[in-house]
């Protein structure tokens, strides 16, 4: 390691339209989210599933997010990281839970995330910050909260739906401009 500080990793989920995927683009995200679980309020339909992740591949990594596995059978082969709340033989798997995982090396990314898309932030118990590997936190993160954060945990990264919506799979430019500000507000930036 050079010592060198990387910039937070940061995450917009449930993108529901091209051009939320060309502001996150635009803006700096390093990655946008596709839910692909018919239980979402953000829910996707694999043909336009399909279509969102084929406008993002190769602009910015991509992730199918949903609860099972199976459900992102119709997307897998058009994104980059497949984000479930279950563990599963993959690659590209982002696991997402509020407990602790049981085999981290095995995971390209592990969300702490107790919210699933429901913008409700509560305390993230200490353990998150000795998980290794890629640690992203989600769950209830805004604008105001994002920065004390990523200040006490260090995480790889940061992931945001909620906040910076108008309505449940609307997103606001402005709303993820400010966040994307302070998720790396300067001082911060510590994985
Ligand atoms: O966003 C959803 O509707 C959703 C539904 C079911 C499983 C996961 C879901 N989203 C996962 C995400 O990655 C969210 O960005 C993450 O939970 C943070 O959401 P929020 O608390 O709204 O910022």
């Amino acid at each position: 390691m050079s010592g060198q500080r990387q910039p937070t990793f940061v995450k917009v989920c449930g993108l529901t339209q091209e051009q939320q995927i060309d502001w996150a683009v635009e803006l700096g995200y390093d990655a946008v989210g596709i839910v692909v679980t018919p239980k979402s309020k953000r829910y996707c339909p694999p043909e336009r599933a399909v279509a969102l992740a084929d406008h993002a591949r190769g602009r910015v990594t991509v992730f199918a997010v949903a609860l099972t596995h199976a459900e992102t059978a119709a997307v897998a082969g058009h994104v980059d990281i497949v984000q479930i709340y279950e563990t599963a033989d993959i690659p590209n798997l982002a696991l997402a839970s509020g407990a602790p995982p049981e085999k981290p090396e095995a995971l390209r990314y592990f969300f702490y995330d107790a919210s699933a898309g429901s913008g409700v932030f509560a305390d993230i118990p200490d353990w998150v910050g000795e998980v290794p590997g890629n640690v992203v936190i989600a769950g209830g993160l805004d604008e105001h909260n994002v920065a004390d954060v990523v200040e006490k945990f260090g995480p790889y990264g940061v992931d945001v739906s909620s906040s910076v919506e108008t309505a449940p799979g609307v997103k606001s430019r402005e709303k993820m401009a400010a966040f994307l500000a302070a998720a790396r507000a300067p001082g911060r930036n510590s994985r």
